[in-house]
C-alpha cells in the first residue's frame, strides 16, 4: 500500500442471514487515496451502506480485507475507526444543543484544541451559511440545516478518511453548492473522501473517481471522463412537452426516457443540427415548450449501466 492510500478494500463479501438472505456485498474492490473524492453510486439496496459500515467497523465482513490508513480494519475496527470520520445517513440527534455547540463538542471529543476547534467551527458555519441558525436550539432548525450541521460535526476535526453518506439530503440548492465546495476542499487539504450519493449530476463536478455499485458488485469504476468516454460523440436531447402534446422522434434519435411532460433521447453529434431544426419546428407548432441538447452526462451513463445489467439479469434476481 502506497503512503497516499487511505483506504484499500479487496474482495469484500457480506451476506445478511435470515429468512431471505441478502448478499449485500459480493466481492468489492475499492481504493481511496489522500486528496481524492471517490463517489459511490448505486440504487437503493445496492450495498453502499453495508460497505461503509464495514469500513468503519460497524459490520463484520464474511470475507475480504479492508486497510484504512495502514490499519487492518477487520482485525482492529476501533483503531481504524479513530482514523476515519463518518457522516451517517441518519443525523445524530443533538437535542438541547445549538449547531455551533454540537460542532465544537465533536471537535473537542476528537481531540481538537479548544481555540483551534472554535476557529474551525466558525469557518465551517460561515462557509456553509449556517450563521443565522448557529446559535438556535437544534429542535428549531430545519432538516437541511440539521444535515449541514451533521456534515460540519463530521469534518470539524477530520480523520484521514472522511465518509459521507448522502450529505446533500434535504439541503437547499444554494447551500448544496457551498457544501460541495467544502467536500472538495477536504480532499484538497489531504483527506481521502468516500462519498455515497444519488446526486450524480452534482457529484460529477466534484469527484475524482467513481464506483457504480449494483446488487453488491462494482459494475464500473473510473474517472468521470473515463466513464463517459463511451458516450463521446453522443448528445442527449431533452424536450419539455406542452400539456396534451405528443411527439415522434425524428430518425437518428434513440428514445431514452419519458415522463408525463418530458422526453429524452440520444443523438449522434453529427445529426445535432438536424435535430435542432426539428425541435424548433415543434416549438412553432406548439408541441414542445423548450428543448436542450447537452453532452451525455455521467447520470446518463449510470442509468444505462444499471439498465443494461437489469436486462441481462435473470427475472427473479431483478425482482428480489
Ligand atoms: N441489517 C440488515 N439485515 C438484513 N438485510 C439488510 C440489513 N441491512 C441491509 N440489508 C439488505 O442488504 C441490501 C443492501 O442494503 P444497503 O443498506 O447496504 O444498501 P444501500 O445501497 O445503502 O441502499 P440505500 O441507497 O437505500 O441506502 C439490501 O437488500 C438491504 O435490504
Amino acid at each position: 500500500m502506497g503512503q497516499d492510500e487511505v483506504l484499500t478494500v479487496r474482495g469484500l463479501r457480506k451476506r445478511y442471514r435470515g429468512r431471505r438472505g441478502v448478499q449485500a456485498n459480493d466481492g468489492i474492490d475499492l481504493d481511496v487515496r489522500a486528496g481524492q473524492v471517490v463517489g459511490l453510486l448505486g440504487h437503493n439496496g445496492a450495498g453502499k451502506t453495508t460497505l461503509v459500515n464495514q469500513v468503519v467497523g460497524l459490520v463484520l465482513p464474511d470475507e475480504g480485507t479492508i486497510v484504512l490508513d495502514g490499519i487492518d480494519a477487520v482485525a482492529r475496527p476501533g483503531q481504524a475507526r479513530a482514523r476515519a470520520s463518518i457522516q451517517a445517513q441518519a443525523n445524530v440527534p443533538i437535542t438541547g444543543l445549538t449547531p455551533r455547540l454540537a460542532i465544537e463538542l465533536v471537535g473537542r471529543l476528537r481531540g481538537g484544541e479548544r481555540s483551534a476547534v472554535r476557529t474551525r467551527a466558525g469557518e465551517l458555519i460561515e462557509a456553509l451559511d449556517l450563521g443565522p441558525w448557529a446559535d438556535t436550539r437544534a429542535e428549531k432548525v430545519s432538516g437541511g440545516i440539521a444535515r449541514l450541521t451533521a456534515f460540519a460535526m463530521t469534518v470539524v476535526q477530520p480523520g484521514r478518511l472522511v465518509v459521507l453518506d448522502e450529505p446533500t439530503n434535504d439541503v437547499d440548492p444554494v447551500r448544496r453548492r457551498l457544501l460541495w465546495q467544502q467536500i472538495r476542499r477536504l480532499a484538497d487539504e489531504g483527506a481521502g473522501v468516500l462519498l455515497v450519493t444519488h446526486n450524480v449530476r452534482e457529484a460529477e463536478r466534484v469527484v475524482d473517481r467513481l464506483a457504480v455499485l449494483d446488487h453488491g458488485v462494482v459494475l464500473a469504476a473510473g474517472t468521470p471522463a473515463g466513464l463517459t468516454a463511451s458516450r463521446q460523440g453522443t448528445l442527449t436531447v431533452e424536450l419539455d412537452l406542452l400539456p396534451g402534446a405528443t411527439v415522434t422522434w425524428p430518425d437518428g434519435v434513440v428514445a431514452r426516457g419519458s415522463s408525463r411532460l418530458r422526453e429524452s433521447g440520444s443523438v449522434p453529434a453529427e445529426d445535432a443540427a438536424e435535430v435542432v431544426r426539428w425541435a424548433q419546428r415543434q416549438v412553432h407548432q406548439g408541441a414542445i415548450e423548450r428543448y436542450s441538447l447537452v453532452p451525455a452526462s455521467l447520470e446518463d451513463v449510470y442509468v444505462e449501466l444499471v439498465e443494461d445489467e437489469r436486462r441481462d439479469a435473470p427475472a427473479e434476481e431483478v425482482a428480489a
